[in-house]
């Protein structure tokens, strides 16, 4: 069987409480993915949902650098960073390489919640159509 695809959850302060909510909302969907979050984030969604999720660290301590070295690996599907427009960020910088990395890379990245539903739900369609490679083998 393959991997589950990895998927990158991450949320300010100010917006970690949208995230629980679309977590819960979309517990099911969110379990078919290997989860991986910023420190803070990834603690709440484990005890909040009991998901199971490996945490970097907080994003100030240097967790959206780590999620964006992931993405430059290249094993990334998607992120959902619910960011806080209205807080200021002292790792600044490093948000701004989350987002450059996956602009580079052309991964997925959800800021609202809106566009994260799309991502999530987009890979339930995909895991429900027919496996292409074995139509071709027929
Ligand atoms: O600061 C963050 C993203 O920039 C999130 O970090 P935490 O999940 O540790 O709060």
């Amino acid at each position: 069987m393959p991997e589950a695809p990895v998927l990158a959850l991450i949320a300010h302060d100010g917006k970690k409480a949208d995230l629980i909510s679309f977590a819960h909302k979309h517990a099911d969907l969110l379990r078919q993915f290997q989860l991986v979050a910023t420190g803070t984030t990834g603690q709440m969604l484990i005890d909040e949902l009991d998901l199971d999720v490996v945490r970097y660290h907080s994003g100030p301590l240097g967790g959206d650098v780590q999620i964006a070295s992931r993405i430059v690996e290249g094993n990334v599907y998607a992120v959902v960073f619910f960011i806080d427009p209205l807080g200021k960020h002292p790792h600044e910088p490093d948000i701004q390489t989350l987002l450059r990395a996956c602009n580079v890379h052309n991964v997925p990245i959800a800021t609202n919640e809106s566009t994260a539903r799309l991502i999530v739900e987009r890979r339930a369609v995909q895991d429900s159509l027919p496996n292409r490679d074995s139509d071709d083998a027929s």
